[in-house]
C-alpha cells in the first residue's frame, strides 16, 4: 500500500490532491504521509516480537516536530547525534530514557546536558570520548551508561560517503580497541557499561553485512561476559535501505528474524536505529516547472526546487524517480534534466528522465522524506520549503516556508 498514489491521474497525498496542496500552499514543498511513518516504524516493532527491543528512529533523518512527536506517540526512542536534536526530541514529547546519544564529536555541553535529562545511552567512539564522559559525569555526580560504536570493518556494499563501518572510515572503533576500551571503562568510576553498538552504513541492500557485523559483536559480547563484562543491550544501528529504483532491500521482518536467530538465548535487549527505512518513502517534494528549455545537446525543465532543497542527487547521485502530479499530459515525451535555479551544474534532481512537460506543471520528486528538508540550506538565499503533514483528508503545515527576515536574522552591518 502507497500513501503517494494516482486517483483519476491525480496524485494524492493520502486523501488529499497534491495539486490541492500546490495551489494552497505554493512550492516548493514537503510533504509527508502519517500513515507511513507510522507503518513503517510500526513494521520495525512488530519484527521484533516479543523479544525486549526498542527502536531508536534516527532524527537526523527527518527532524521535523511533529514527525518526531507522532513517533513519540507512538512509543518509539530516538538516536541523536547533537545537543541540538535531543532538544528536538524533548521539545517533540520524546522520552529522554529511550534516547541513545550517537556521533563521533560530542561536546561537553551535550554530555552534559544529555545527563542533565537522563538519557538512555552514549553510543562511544573513542577512548578520549571515554575519559571526557567519565569527567563530566563525575562532575554532574552522576554515572553515564555507555556503548562502544564497535567499527566491525565490514564492506556494507553502499555509497563511499555513507559507508560508515570499515576501517578507514571515522566512526567507532575497531575490535581489539573496543575490547581494551571496555575493560577501561568498566574500571572507570562514573561509567556504566550498558550495550555494545555499531553502525556499518545507510541505505544497504543486503542483510549479510548486517550479519558479519553482528556476528562480530556477538563474539565480542561472548568474550566480554568470559571477562565478567556483561552487556545488557545491542544497538545494531540503522541502514536499512530502501526503494528509490529498482532496489530490492530487506525489510524489517526479514532482518529481524535473522537477528533472533543469531542472538539465540542470549540475554540481550535488541536496539535499532532506523532512518531512512521509516521516513524516506514517507514523503515527497513537490516542485513546479517554471521554463522548458532545449537546446542542441539537451532539454531541460527548469522547477523551483533545487540543490539547495534536495541535495541527494548532487551530493550522492542519489535518483529520486519524478513523476508528473497531473497524468496524460498532451505535451510531447522527451528525456528531460530536472534543474533548479541555484548556479551550479550540479543543481538537478534528475537526468534524462521521460517526462511529457508544459510551463506550469507539478512534478513530485518521490522518496525525499529522508535526508531531504533536513540537509536543506539556504545557498542562493533561497528560502527552505514549507514542510506539510497529510492526515487522511487533514493538511497541517508542519513548517513555514522561510521568508526573507528568516534567513538574515542574527546578520548585521558594520558599524
Ligand atoms: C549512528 C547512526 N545511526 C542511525 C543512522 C540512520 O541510518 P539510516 O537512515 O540509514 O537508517 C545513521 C545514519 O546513517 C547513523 O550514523
Ligand atoms: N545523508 C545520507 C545518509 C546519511 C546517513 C548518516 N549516517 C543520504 O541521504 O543518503
Amino acid at each position: 500500500m502507497d500513501y503517494f498514489n494516482d486517483r483519476d491521474g491525480v496524485l494524492h497525498a493520502e486523501d488529499v490532491p497534491v495539486t490541492e496542496l500546490a495551489e494552497r500552499f505554493g512550492t516548493p514543498c514537503y510533504v509527508y504521509s502519517r500513515a507511513t511513518l507510522e507503518r513503517h516504524w510500526r513494521a520495525f516493532d512488530a519484527a521484533l516480537g516479543d523479544h525486549p527491543h526498542l527502536i531508536c528512529y534516527a532524527v537526523k533523518a527527518n527532524s521535523n516536530l511533529a514527525v518526531l512527536n507522532l513517533l513519540a506517540r507512538l512509543g518509539s526512542g530516538f538516536d541523536v547525534v547533537s545537543g541540538g536534536e535531543l532538544e528536538r526530541v524533548l521539545r517533540a514529547g520524546g522520552d529522554p530514557a529511550r534516547t541513545v546519544f550517537s556521533g563521533v564529536g560530542k561536546q561537553v555541553w551535550e554530555m552534559r546536558r544529555a545527563l542533565e535529562v537522563g538519557i538512555r545511552c552514549f553510543n562511544i567512539e573513542s577512548g578520549a570520548e571515554l575519559e571526557r564522559l567519565n569527567d563530566v559525569a563525575g562532575a554532574t555526580g552522576c554515572r553515564a551508561p555507555v556503548s562502544l560504536r564497535v567499527n566491525p570493518d565490514v564492506d556494507a556494499g553502499t555509497h563511499p560517503y555513507i559507508s560508515t563501518g570499515l576501517r578507514e572510515n571515522k566512526f567507532g572503533v575497531d575490535v581489539d580497541t573496543a575490547m581494551a576500551l571496555y575493560r577501561r571503562a568498566a574500571e572507570l568510576p562514573h561509567l556504566d557499561v550498558a550495550g555494545i553498538d555499531c553502525h556499518i552504513g545507510s541505505q544497504l541492500t543486503r542483510l549479510a553485512p548486517l550479519r558479519d557485523a553482528l556476528d562480530r559483536l556477538l563474539d565480542m559480547i561472548d568474550r566480554l561476559a568470559a571477562e565478567g563484562i556483561a552487556v545488557r543491550h545491542l544497538d545494531l544501528g540503522g541502514g536499512l535501505g530502501i526503494r528509490y529504483r529498482d532496489e530490492t532491500p530487506p525489510g524489517p521482518a526479514a532482518y529481524a528474524r535473522a537477528l533472533r536467530e543469531r542472538i539465540g538465548d542470549r540475554a540481550l535487549e535488541i536496539m535499532l536505529e532506523p532512518g531512512r527505512a521509516i521516513a524516506g518513502n514517507a514523503g515527497i517534494l513537490l516542485t513546479r516547472v517554471e521554463y522548458l528549455k532545449h537546446t542542441p545537446e539537451r532539454h531541460f525543465a527548469l522547477v523551483d526546487a533545487a540543490m539547495n532543497d534536495l541535495i541527494r542527487p548532487a551530493l550522492y547521485g542519489g535518483w529520486h524517480d519524478i513523476v508528473p502530479v497531473v497524468q496524460g499530459s498532451p505535451a510531447e515525451m522527451r528525456a528531460y534534466d530536472v534543474v533548479g535555479p541555484v548556479c551550479e551544474s550540479a543543481d538537478f534532481l534528475g537526468k534524462e528522465r521521460m517526462l511529457a512537460l508544459t510551463a506550469g506543471d507539478l512534478l513530485a520528486v518521490r522518496s525525499a522524506g529522508a535526508y531531504g528538508f533536513v540537509m536543506s540550506s539556504n545557498y542562493n538565499t533561497r528560502p527552505r520549503a514549507a514542510e506539510l503533514l497529510v492526515d487522511g483528508t487533514q493538511v497541517y503545515v508542519v513548517r513555514e516556508r522561510e521568508n526573507f527576515e528568516q534567513m538574515v536574522a542574527g546578520e548585521c552591518l558594520l558599524p
